[in-house]
C-alpha cells in the first residue's frame, strides 16, 4: 500500500472516530461475561463463538483504550515493545478480582460497526511460531523497514495485567503463568483498541491468534488478515533461547515449568491455526533456526515481493 493510500485511510479512520465520537451511546459491559469465558473450560471448541461472552468486548473500550497509555505514546502514536520488561509478580488468585475497573477512555466509544469501519482498509498480517522462535525480534525489522505497527498480543496482556485498577490483571496473570491463552474477549478487545489508537494501517499482530475461535473472531468481528507469517523452529533450539532471555526478561513464564506448558499449548492449540491458513496458501515460512540477520534476509524477500517496496 503506497503511503498516499495509507494516509488516506488512516484519515477515514479518523473520521470514523471524530464522527463516532459525536454520536456513540454510551454502552454498559458485563464483566462476569469475561469471567465466565475464563471459566468456560470449552476453551478446546474450535469454532468461532457468539453470543453473551462475545459481547463482552464492545464494552472493553475502557480497559483496552487505557492500556493503550502502556503503549502508545499520546504524542507520537508510536509503539513502545516492552515485551521484555515484566517484572516478577507474587503468586496470583486463581480467581479474577471482581472490582471494576476505572472507566477511562482515550478512545471515543464506538459501537462495533464503527470500530470495523474504521479499520476496513488496515492490513493485518499475523505473526506466528513457537515461543520463543524470534517473532518479536523479526517484527523489529520489519517495523523498521516496510512501518508497519507492531502489537505483540502477549505484550497488550502483559500491560493490562500491570494496570492499576485492571479487572482483568489477575486473570491475565494466571493464564500466563500457566501458558493458558487468555479468553480471545479480552485479547481481542486490546487488540482491536490498539489498532484504532495508533490511526495507522499497517499491523503485525504477533502472537495471535492462538487458537482457531480466536483466528475466526478477529477476522469476523476486526478485519481479516492478509496472510500469516510462520516462524518455524524446533522446540530444543526456543527452549535454549526462552532459558537464556529469562536471565533477564523477568517474565513469569520464562522458566522451566512454563515453558513445557506453553510448548504444549503451542503444538495442541495454535499449530492448527497455522495449519488451517496453509490449507488456503495464506501462510509465508520462515526457518528462525540461523542468526537474526540471516532470518530477516528471508522475512525480508517475502516482504519486498508482496509489498513491492525495496527499503
Ligand atoms: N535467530 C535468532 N538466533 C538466536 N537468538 C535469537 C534469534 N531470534 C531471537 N533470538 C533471541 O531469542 C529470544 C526470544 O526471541 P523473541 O523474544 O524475539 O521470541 P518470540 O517468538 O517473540 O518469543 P515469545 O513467543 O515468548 O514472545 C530473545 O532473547 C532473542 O534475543
Ligand atoms: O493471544 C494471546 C497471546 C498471548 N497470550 C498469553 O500470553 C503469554 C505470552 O505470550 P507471548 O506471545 O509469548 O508474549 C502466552 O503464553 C499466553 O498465556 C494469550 O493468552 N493470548
Amino acid at each position: 500500500m503506497s503511503a498516499r493510500v495509507a494516509a488516506s485511510a488512516s484519515s477515514a479512520a479518523r473520521r470514523v472516530l471524530a464522527s463516532a465520537s459525536q454520536t456513540a451511546p454510551r454502552r454498559l459491559f458485563s464483566a462476569s461475561s469475561i469471567r465466565n469465558a475464563a471459566q468456560d473450560k470449552a476453551a478446546s471448541s474450535t469454532s468461532a463463538r457468539s453470543g453473551s461472552n462475545w459481547l463482552a468486548i464492545t464494552g472493553l473500550t475502557a480497559l483496552a483504550a487505557t492500556s493503550g497509555y502502556y503503549l502508545f505514546s499520546p504524542v507520537e502514536g508510536k509503539p513502545v515493545n516492552n515485551k521484555k520488561a515484566a517484572t516478577p509478580e507474587p503468586e496470583a488468585p486463581t480467581q479474577p478480582a471482581a472490582a471494576p475497573a476505572p472507566e477511562k477512555s482515550s478512545l471515543p466509544e464506538l459501537s462495533a460497526a464503527d470500530k470495523k469501519k474504521a479499520l476496513q482498509d488496515t492490513t493485518v498480517i499475523f505473526v506466528l511460531g513457537g515461543p520463543g522462535a524470534g517473532k518479536g525480534t523479526q517484527c523489529a525489522n520489519l517495523v523498521r523497514d516496510f512501518g508497519f505497527v507492531h502489537l505483540s498480543a502477549g505484550d497488550l496482556l502483559r500491560a493490562e495485567q500491570e494496570r492499576p485498577g485492571s479487572q482483568y490483571g489477575e486473570l491475565i496473570k494466571t493464564y500466563i503463568r500457566e501458558g493458558n491463552i487468555v479468553p480471545m474477549e479480552v485479547t481481542i478487545a486490546l487488540l482491536e483498541n490498539a489498532m484504532l489508537a495508533s490511526g495507522q494501517t499497517r499491523f503485525l499482530i504477533d502472537g495471535f491468534p492462538r487458537k482457531m475461535d480466536q483466528a475466526l473472531k478477529f477476522e469476523e468481528a476486526v478485519v481479516p488478515s492478509k496472510f500469516t507469517l510462520y516462524f518455524e523452529c524446533p522446540e530444543e533450539v526456543m527452549l535454549r533461547r526462552l532459558m537464556k532471555r529469562g536471565e533477564t526478561s523477568g517474565r513469569a513464564d520464562d522458566n522451566i515449568e512454563s515453558i513445557k506448558k506453553r510448548f504444549r499449548v503451542f503444538t495442541e492449540t495454535s499449530y492448527p491455526v497455522i495449519e488451517h491458513y496453509s490449507k488456503s496458501g495464506k501462510v509465508h515460512k520462515v526457518s528462525c533456526v540461523d542468526a537474526p540477520d540471516a532470518v530477516y534476509a528471508n522475512v525480508k524477500e517475502i516482504f519486498n515481493k508482496l509489498f513491492n517496496e525495496n527499503k
